[in-house]
């Protein structure tokens, strides 16, 4: 399908960071004002997938790759119930959309999700500065109420992620079962009916792709609220839990790092993706910090430290589980060959692993997914 986008004419948008600088361009999305962290995405596709990702919640993500709405968005590629993204920023929306899966444009969808966005601004000076001074609040205002000095006082107002507690907001309300596993051409969402497995998924923020690919492995999913006790889970006998990505700082999550330190204890196999990571390493005893720009991207070569193998993987994390931190029972299993950070833990005295990047992708490449299979395989032996 191919589809001429009507072009309105454009409304006027700003951007201002909290440094002062401001940006000029158009809306794209839907008017009024946004306020959130800034931080930049090198991925070449995935602007649904990335829009959302309840990890990017409280932030405006500008996507590196200049040409972003080509083959429009479609009903199936969200990663969870809504757009999370606090706003989006690109250097140019394409007149045309087209692909075989689209039923909108990028516009018409952000309009839809009253997503304030903007277009036409230079994307690479943004993420120098990004780079150079670290992620940094921003705001993007819209229309006739356009106001520089009000932008820059509303950016400067917004603070940090540092000490945000973001999981227990953005997590489900009651308990769920999941059974949809991965996608197929021709076929679209297949159901896994013969599960092997009972994973309960603690939803920090989960993605939808996670649950999918442990499905497409066997898994029957008992998605749990974050603030769920170690016993509610226990109570539900699973063969494993599953910890995911999830938006914020994870220091603040002690009702996680609590029920995880319970679950080490009565050694349940237990994984976890991103915050999920985060939470295990802090549960172990281990710090975390804030890093000054972040990873977030699908082309971040990663080295499983085993095998020797360099990865291609997905990222999208603002904090980090610092290596000086971590107690003698933590092994380091996966490095980020960017700046040498953690990617990786294994505990050494209980079923436990995690990672920092995205095995599940959407989007991004497949490169790590033999992890869900190592979940799989430890939820096997303890079953045995
Ligand atoms: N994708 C995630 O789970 C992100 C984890 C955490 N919010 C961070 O920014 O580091």
């Amino acid at each position: 399908m191919s589809t001429t986008v009507p072009t309105p004419a454009a409304s006027p948008a700003i951007l201002a960071l909290a440094d002062g600088t401001i940006f000029h361009g158009i809306s794209i999305g839907s008017d009024g004002e946004t306020l959130g962290e800034v931080v930049f995405n090198t991925s070449m596709t995935g602007y649904q997938e990335i829009l959302t990702d309840p990890s990017y919640t409280k932030q405006i993500v500008t996507l590196t790759y200049p040409h972003v709405g080509n083959y429009g968005v479609n009903p199936e590629d969200a990663e969870s119930r809504a757009v999370f993204a606090e706003g989006l920023i690109i250097r140019d929306l394409p007149l045309l959309y087209s692909n075989f899966r689209a039923t909108m444009s990028l516009g018409e969808y952000l309009k839809q999700n009253n997503v304030v966005a903007i277009a036409d601004i230079d994307t690479r000076k943004l993420t120098r500065i990004l780079r150079e001074k670290g992620a940094q609040p921003g705001c993007i205002m819209t229309g006739e109420n356009i106001d520089e000095a009000t932008a820059i006082a509303k950016a400067k107002s917004f603070g940090s992620m540092a000490g945000q507690d973001l999981a227990k907001v953005v997590s489900c309300e009651k308990a769920f079962e999941w059974t949809t596993a991965e996608w197929q051409l021709g076929v679209g969402y297949t159901v896994q009916s013969n599960p092997r497995f009972h994973v309960v998924a603690y939803d920090y923020g989960v993605k939808f792709n996670i649950l999918r690919m442990l499905a497409e492995r066997g898994c029957k999913l008992t998605v749990v609220p974050a603030q769920t006790s170690a016993a509610d889970v226990l109570a539900l006998n699973p063969d494993g839990v599953f910890l995911s990505n999830g938006p914020g700082d994870p220091e603040p999550c002690d009702y996680a790092i609590t029920a995880i330190q319970t679950l080490l204890a009565k050694k349940v196999p237990l994984f976890g993706i991103c915050l999920g990571h985060q939470l295990l390493g802090l549960a172990a005893g281990g710090k975390t910090s804030k890093m000054k720009f972040g990873h977030h991207g699908a082309n971040h070569p990663v080295q499983d430290l085993d095998s020797k193998h360099v990865m291609i993987t997905s990222q999208n994390h603002g904090f980090q589980v610092d290596e000086t931190s971590l107690p003698g029972n933590v092994r380091i299993t996966h490095r980020s060959l960017f700046d040498g950070t953690v990617q990786g833990i294994e505990m050494t005295d209980a079923p436990a692993f995690s990672f920092q990047g995205h095995p599940e992708a959407s989007p991004g490449p497949h490169d790590v997914a033999y992890l869900f299979d190592k979940f799989i395989a430890q939820m096997a032996e303890h079953q045995a």
